[in-house]
């Protein structure tokens, strides 16, 4: 059977929602939660895989922007709901959508893509390359004291849903600050990650406020069951949110988490490789922290893309990009110091379009994807001034979940 693939009309909305939800085993939402949920959705932004009128596909994305290398904020296609229904797997319904939504973001002036993804086996096939690295953290509480001396900047204090709604989004634009990989929130974000979670259950917001009484912190999260035969043992919490404007606020963030009672173990899902904590701690030994994949990146626009991030201070390189889906995008660029443009000058280096994903933020080094035989090099002597072109002072990080 053969599907089509279109834009998803308004009112088909609710159906593709539902074959996203079951994909994930969760229950499609309700009639009450329906509109809290459609608020998730952007309008003409969902792709779906039809078989005759029903659909059987489903993937969106929202229309927001990434900070890259030299801090420009490109626009950016945040892909998200991508499901198909059980019964109709493995027959291509994904890979249809994938390049109907490319297209379509495209077209929208999107230069990048990017998802996090529940399987990482399935998205380099359509160009998404492992662009930034998180860490999962966890901290014993019981063990957990701060150092003397942590700085600190202001105090934390819970929200209620309507502030959170209205306070945060007013807020963020300021805490993302110019870090590499950090994206805008737009609306329905905020749909998605807090309204929807704050509707769903239990999920506490709470807000750092500087001496002032302005917002510059954030952290929402939820309790989950620790498993033990031990009645004693406490609960534990998972933090889904957790951005702060400077460390100062950070250590207030991670203070009020630590300290909250009769909790066992704080585990925070986003966080950036250097986050200091174990050194703020008195007993490093309190966490342990796992590397996780974090934003897959697909390059829609690769002259836009290569032309919106600064550089490192090295002699220019001459990058063969090969793109199989968006053929535009094929081509030989020459990466400097003063930027980057189309050349006809000989490669030194060839990249597929997945890895080029890859060290668009700086966290894979180019020499380290070739000892991996993942790009190809022409010119050996080229790859560490592509080392130094490619590399950014910080880690790049999101720290949005969606
Ligand atoms: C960004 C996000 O929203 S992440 C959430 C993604 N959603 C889910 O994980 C929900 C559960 N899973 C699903 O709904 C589906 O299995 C999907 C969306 C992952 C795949 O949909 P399908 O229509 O079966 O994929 P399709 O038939 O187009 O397969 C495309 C290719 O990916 C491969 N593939 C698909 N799913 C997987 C998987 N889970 N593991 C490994 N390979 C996979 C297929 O083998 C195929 O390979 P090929 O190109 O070499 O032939």
């Amino acid at each position: 059977m053969s599907f089509e693939y279109r834009v998803v009309k308004d009112d088909e909305l609710r159906a593709a929602d539902a074959v996203f939800h079951e994909a994930l085993h969760n229950e499609p939402p309700n009639d009450e939660k329906w509109p809290t949920v459609s608020r998730c959705y952007e309008p003409g932004r969902t792709v779906g895989a039809f078989a005759g009128d029903t659909v059987v596909g489903s993937a969106m994305s929202l229309a927001s922007d990434l900070t890259v290398p030299g801090g420009a904020v490109v626009p950016m296609a945040a892909v998200s709901g991508v499901g198909v229904r059980a019964d109709h797997r493995r027959r291509g319904a994904l890979t249809g959508m994938m390049r109907r939504q490319l297209k379509e973001c495209a077209a929208a002036g999107d230069v990048l893509a990017t998802l996090h993804a529940s399987e990482p086996m399935i998205y380099g096939r359509y160009g998404y390359g492992l662009a930034t690295l998180t860490r999962i953290i966890r901290v014993r509480s019981a063990r957990a004291t701060m150092r003397p001396g942590v700085p600190t900047a202001g105090t934390v204090r819970f929200l209620t849903r309507d502030e959170a709604l209205t306070l945060l989004p007013q807020a963020y634009p300021r805490l993302r600050g110019e870090r590499v990989g950090m994206m805008g929130r737009p609306p329905a974000w905020w749909a998605i990650s807090y309204e929807s979670r704050m509707e769903r259950g239990y999920f506490r917001v709470a807000a750092h406020h500087d001496h002032d009484g302005r917002i510059d912190g954030m952290v929402g999260y939820r309790p989950v069951e620790i498993q033990s035969d031990d009645p004693r043992i406490g609960t534990g919490i998972a933090v889904l949110d957790f951005v702060g404007e400077n460390q100062a606020v950070e250590n207030d963030l991670w203070g009020f988490l630590l300290g909250i009672d009769l909790v066992e173990e704080v585990t925070v899902y986003a966080r950036p490789s250097d986050d200091p904590i174990g050194a703020a701690l008195t007993d490093f030994h309190a966490i342990r922290s796992d590397q996780d994949d974090d934003l897959w990146l697909r390059v829609i626009d690769v002259p836009a893309a290569l032309a919106a991030r600064t550089y490192g201070h090295a002699d220019a390189v001459v990058v063969e990009v090969v793109d199989p889906l968006l053929a535009g995008n094929s081509g030989n660029y020459l990466i400097g110091r003063a930027g980057a443009e189309p050349t006809t000058a000989k490669p030194d280096l060839t990249v597929g379009v997945e890895e080029l994903g890859m060290l668009y933020l700086g966290t894979w080094r180019p020499s380290s994807l070739a000892g991996i035989g993942r790009i190809t090099v022409h010119d050996q002597d080229a790859l560490p001034r592509a080392d130094r072109l490619f590399a950014t002072d910080r880690p790049a990080w999101c720290g949005s979940l969606f």
